[in-house]
């Protein structure tokens, strides 16, 4: 994988305008209706229309069933499906067949032992999301909650297929978590926000600088 940037959770002209001029690689629009990023289809072809061949469009979704799937394809006409749920190998292999995207599937972290789960998807998923595991709260979304798990789990990992590092990554810190996990991608929400969905321009272009220059190191 080449050294990617994702900003995620974009649901703004501005915003994503944003992340497009600090030359953000991929962008990320949620359909997930209990998420404060959630985009309605419409706003989603606009700002999909808008990032278009300027940067990767990622559509992020959590346990669809596929007309769901469908009428986000249709209107949003995404270059990558990341899914954020309960997909097991089969249901990602059975999307990626269906809707012809690439897909990233997303893997919750909080221990060792949750890192023995990715091998399953080499061969089925293009990417894996290595994020930190939701905390066990009735209402807690299942990513996009600004925490962290120990990037120490990473160190001489072998995911056997592309993986994006995510989870609680901010201007502030994502520096040292490229430093001690070699990772040649990485995906923000949180950090580059004033509150839940609304993103900082400002927050943005630093993340983006931020990750450029521990590439670069
Ligand atoms: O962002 C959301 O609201 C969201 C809702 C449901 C599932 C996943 C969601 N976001 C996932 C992302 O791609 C985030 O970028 C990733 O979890 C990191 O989030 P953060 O820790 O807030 O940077």
């Amino acid at each position: 994988m080449d050294k990617l940037v994702k900003i995620c959770g974009l649901s703004t002209p501005d915003t994503l305008d944003a992340a497009l001029s600090a030359g953000a690689d991929w962008v990320g629009f949620v359909r997930f209706p209990k998420s404060p990023r959630h985009v309605s289809l419409e706003t989603g072809r606009d700002l999909s229309a808008q990032a278009k061949g300027r940067a990767l469009r990622v559509v992020l979704l959590v346990d669809a069933d596929d007309s769901f799937i469908q009428e986000a394809v249709e209107a949003l006409d995404p270059d990558l499906l990341q899914l954020h749920g309960h997909e097991g190998p089969e249901r990602v292999a059975a999307i990626r067949a269906r809707f012809g995207r690439p897909v990233m599937k997303a893997i919750g972290i909080a221990e060792a032992a949750d890192l023995s789960g990715l091998a399953a998807y080499a061969g089925v998923a293009d990417h894996v999301l290595l994020d930190a595991k939701p905390p066990r709260m009735p209402d807690a979304l299942p990513g996009g909650n600004g925490l962290s798990f120990d990037w120490r789990l990473l160190v001489g990992l072998d995911p056997r297929l592309p993986f994006m590092l995510s989870g609680g990554l901010g201007p502030g810190n994502v520096t040292e978590a490229i430093k001690l996990t070699g990772s040649k991608a990485v995906d923000v929400s949180s950090g580059v926000e004033v509150k839940p969905g609304v993103k900082d321009p400002d927050k943005i272009e630093a993340f983006v600088k931020a990750a450029r220059a521990a590439f670069a190191a």
